[in-house]
């Protein structure tokens, strides 16, 4: 390519740059105005409700159904998706507390949902995420809830049974580990490897096949494992990239989960409710009587309205030695007339429900 062509590609590029910096800029003074009439129409007493997911999902559908390329259908909704956090900022500096440390891929994931223009907090446990929340400190909380590897999170379902908390979106992460060395590191003398429990579970058939006899020390996040391997000689942490680059951490090896679609659902809690978008999922707790057959009967009214369960759990209660209850998510709005029936069959023959939530399915 001749210095001439590039020239003038380069200038073609500024002034598609100014174009779309104006229509950023429109876009935002749009949004400016969406806060306008929502302040405007307020009913006395009423709080404003700036962030609304439904219309979010909605977005970044159209963005990723109308989408030509070159670029990807997820690479273009991820630039929307910032896009509308930086409007959403002008309108509400939303406040999100995650469980940390920084560098925690549960941060990763209310990056993912929420764009970057939030004001994240980093709390120390899923608990506290929680608390945080119910105090009113922030508007929302991200927790992870499930892993396609090692399952349930179980500290998040059972924060579920002491707090009221209401899930408002789900987020899913790809999670890829690798092994992370400090600057200083013996990289031929490792004798402890830290990471979360459940990561090095996660990579547990890597690790035999690699340092059968290295020790493995679980802490309370993989951001913690990278923090703490950062000023010692002879160990390691298997973390994630924002981990890595946050204390500037080297791989030693990458990817080392052992299965390579290894994924995290995480949930954002909040306290507001979400209207339908046509493509929502809910979540709901249940508790039967300790009887035989109770399961069957609370999931016959599922199958007879051909509704999709995505998820069941089973946790002990907190009211009786072997009672049990049932965290179960499903397609579906609970204010749909269809949901809307099975949840009243459901309660007839339940001990207790809960509705955590109906939310619009996760777009990225
Ligand atoms: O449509 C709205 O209600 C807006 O506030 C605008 C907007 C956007 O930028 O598109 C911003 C924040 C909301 O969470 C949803 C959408």
């Amino acid at each position: 390519m001749s210095e001439q062509e590039l020239k003038a590609l380069r200038l073609r590029i500024d002034a598609l740059d100014e174009k779309v910096l104006e229509l950023i800029s429109e876009r935002a003074r749009c949004a400016q105005e969406v806060a306008r009439v929502k302040m405007a129409s307020l009913a006395e007493g009423e709080v404003p409700v700036f962030y609304r997911p439904e219309r979010e999902a909605q977005v970044l559908k159209r963005v990723m159904e109308r989408n030509q390329g070159p670029l990807g259908n997820e690479e273009m909704a991820r630039l929307f998706r910032e896009i509308m956090s930086s409007c959403l900022a002008l309108e509400q500096p939303l406040k999100v507390a995650y469980l940390g440390p920084e560098g925690t891929f549960t941060q990763a994931a209310a990056m993912k949902h929420f764009g970057h223009a939030v004001i994240s907090k980093p709390m120390a446990a899923i608990d506290e995420v929680f608390r945080e929340v119910a105090a009113g400190a922030v508007n929302f909380g991200v927790v992870p809830v499930e892993n396609s590897t090692e399952g349930a999170v179980n500290h998040t379902l059972d924060s579920f049974l002491e707090h009221d908390m209401v899930i408002c979106g789900e987020v899913e992460l790809r999670i890829h580990h690798h092994l992370l060395v400090g600057e200083n590191t013996k990289t031929d003398s490792i004798s402890r490897i830290y990471s979360h429990a459940q990561s090095l579970a996660q990579c547990r058939k890597w690790l035999d096949a690699h340092y059968p006899n290295v020790e493995r020390v679980a802490v309370s996040s993989n951001a913690e494992a990278a923090k703490r391997v950062k000023g010692e000689w002879n160990s390691a942490a298997i973390a994630g990239d924002m981990a890595a680059g946050l204390y500037g951490l080297t791989r030693l090896a990458e990817k080392i989960e052992d299965r390579p679609d290894n994924s995290t659902r995480f949930l954002m809690i909040g306290s507001q409710e979400v209207p339908p978008t046509g493509d929502d999922k809910t979540s709901i707790i249940v508790s039967m009587s300790n009887k035989p057959g109770a399961l069957h009967e609370l999931l016959v009214p599922f199958h007879d309205n051909g509704i999709d369960l995505t998820r069941i759990e089973t946790r002990p209660s907190r009211s009786g030695k072997w009672t049990y209850v049932f965290f179960i998510d499903f397609v579906g709005h609970h204010r749909d007339p269809l949901i809307k029936g099975v949840l009243e069959k459901i309660s007839q023959e339940a001990v207790a429900l809960k509705v955590l939530g109906s939310y619009p399915k996760a777009v990225l």
